[in-house]
């Protein structure tokens, strides 16, 4: 039988700011068609290995590999493109710009025409533009936002802003999807319908990473997860092992969850 392919490989990854460590030695594999989680107390280096793999900060040593082609070295744009995106801790989206021009414009990311063929060939950007506006108008489709298409982002409320996001991290058609904290700030309700759209969204063969601290939400949603303490790797298994490692007990999840 086949083993199961990783999509990512990080290997030995060191981040360091000012002598503070803010990753030590860091080497797990992501599985294609996974949601895997990374869960850790505060300042555990979460967003830093976000910011590592979507190129935003370089390591200062360690290799990052996606489908087995070192990404480590390229620059942020160029690893979005290889086919990594992501959404932030506190929403980042276009608040003037409607719902779908937001969506689009993580869409531009893909569009096959240059800024020379732009330049020269309206004809091209047209039909750029109306594949972006199509594909939009089916991701919003399935974030349930049809009829908030045309509204100006800024207005929705916060639960909807964070769907939009997402749905612009999607519209790069990334093969794998980073959301930092999803769940924070959305109450049950909107929670679980993300959880929901996480499973549609693994179902069209994007691989998902997220860092949240809503463990009820990781236990449920999560096929796998890799814990971080103090920059360091703690574990990785699925939920039931690592929420009876006894490291992972020491060190984080205490009488929250056990
Ligand atoms: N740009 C930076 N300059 C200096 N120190 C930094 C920088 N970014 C992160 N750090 C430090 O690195 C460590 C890890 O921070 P990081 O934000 O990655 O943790 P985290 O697990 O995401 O935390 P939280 O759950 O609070 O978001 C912390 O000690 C932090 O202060």
């Amino acid at each position: 039988m086949r083993m199961a392919e990783p999509l990512l490989e990080i290997r030995n990854l060191s981040k360091r700011f000012e002598g503070v460590v803010a990753l030590e030695d860091i080497g797990f594999t992501v599985q294609k068609g996974h949601i895997s989680a990374v869960i850790g107390p505060n300042g555990a280096g979460k967003t830093t290995l976000f910011n590592l793999l979507t190129g935003m900060v370089k390591p200062d040593q360690g290799e990052v590999l996606l489908e087995g082609r070192r990404i480590d070295r390229l620059p942020a744009h160029a690893i979005a493109r290889a086919g990594i995106t992501r959404t932030f801790q506190n929403i980042e989206i276009f608040q003037n710009m409607t719902v779908v021009e937001n969506v689009m414009a993580g869409r531009h990311l893909r569009t096959t025409s240059g800024w020379l063929t732009s330049f020269f060939s309206l004809p091209g950007r047209l039909r750029d533009n109306r594949q972006a506006f199509h594909r939009a108008m089916e991701l919003l489709e399935t974030f349930e936002l049809t009829d908030r298409a045309f509204q100006p982002a800024g207005i929705l409320p916060y639960g909807l802003q964070r769907m939009v996001e997402i749905a612009r991290a999607l519209a790069a058609e990334p093969k794998l999807l980073l959301l930092d904290e999803p769940m924070a700030g959305l109450n049950a309700g909107e929670s679980r319908k993300l959880a929901a759209f996480m499973q549609e969204i693994r179902h069209t063969g994007v691989t998902i990473l997220f860092i949240e601290h809503d463990m009820e939400m990781v236990m449920e949603t999560a096929d796998d997860i890799v814990v971080l303490d103090q920059g360091k790797m703690l574990a990785q298994g699925p939920p039931a092992a690592v929420q009876r490692d006894p490291r992972v007990i020491a060190a984080y999840l205490g009488e929250e969850v056990i």
